[in-house]
């Protein structure tokens, strides 16, 4: 799929989000999107995804069959997790048994009768991430997928997503916590001063000047704040014990 000299702002009169937007993405291609906070990856995988329309340019040959998987995902709906994601593969028409399939892949199967605003926050983005995977897409979009996820999906979701791509999925990822990046052949999008740049392989993007900052915590409190910090895109270093 193409993106031609896209231009997107949320209200008219109101700033450009993004400028100049032109790039494409072949089948079976990972794109990794990165930037700053607020220089408009969301915005950028929301035109992709075409839940935006661009206020300017086009986008052309989307396939047909796209998952999305959002930052957040929504949990303040009355359902439990089953009835959601049968739902969800009704709407699709994906065979019913995807949902099984997929709690187990995800390690949810335990939660499927639970209703979804009871879900953590980790528990809620592998829904997201399930109704995202459930039906074969053709463009795959997830927006900060890593998040809240505990270690062993977050192990797991890199080979997923090879998987999918190698049956030729376009897919197309935000990851502050650079879970992907190691992924043989990725392609990286850099967004910044409103317009989105590909880096070359081995290029940085423009890195911000780090500090060092320690913080105290009550011990009980460690692992929560250690895994907030980490799904904000910082780096943690625990001293030794
Ligand atoms: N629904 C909205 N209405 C108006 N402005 C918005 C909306 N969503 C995002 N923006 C603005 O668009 C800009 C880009 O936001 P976006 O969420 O795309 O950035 P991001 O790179 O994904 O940020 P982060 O890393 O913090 O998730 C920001 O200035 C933000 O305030």
């Amino acid at each position: 799929m193409r993106l031609d000299d896209v231009a997107f702002r949320y209200h008219r009169r109101g700033p450009w989000v993004l400028r100049d937007v032109t790039l494409s993405l072949s089948p079976g291609s990972v794109t990794e999107v990165t930037g700053r906070n607020g220089a408009g990856k969301s915005t950028l995988l929301r035109l992709i995804a075409g839940l935006r329309a661009p206020g300017q340019g086009s986008v052309r040959d989307r396939p047909s069959r796209i998952g999305y998987a959002p930052e957040r995902f929504p949990v303040d709906q009355p359902f439990t997790v089953r009835s959601y994601l049968g739902h969800m593969a009704a709407v699709r028409r994906a065979p019913k048994d995807t949902i099984g399939t997929w709690a187990e892949r995800l390690s949810f199967d335990h939660l499927l009768d639970v209703r979804l605003p009871e879900l953590s926050k980790g528990s809620a983005q592998k829904v997201g991430l399930a109704q995202a995977l459930m039906d074969d897409p053709g463009l795959l979009i997830l927006d900060e997928p890593f998040a809240g996820l505990d270690a062993a999906t977050r192990d797991t979701l890199p080979g997923l997503i090879a998987g999918l791509a190698s049956g030729g999925t376009t897919v197309v990822i935000s990851d502050h916590q650079r879970c992907i990046e190691s992924l043989p052949g990725i392609d990286r999008l850099q967004v910044a001063n409103g317009t989105v740049t590909r880096l070359a392989p081995g290029e940085e993007p423009d890195a911000p000047r780090l500090t060092v900052l320690e913080v105290v915590v009550p011990e009980a409190d460690a692992d929560t704040v250690e895994t907030k910090l980490r799904a904000d895109g910082y780096t943690v270093r625990r001293p030794d014990q």
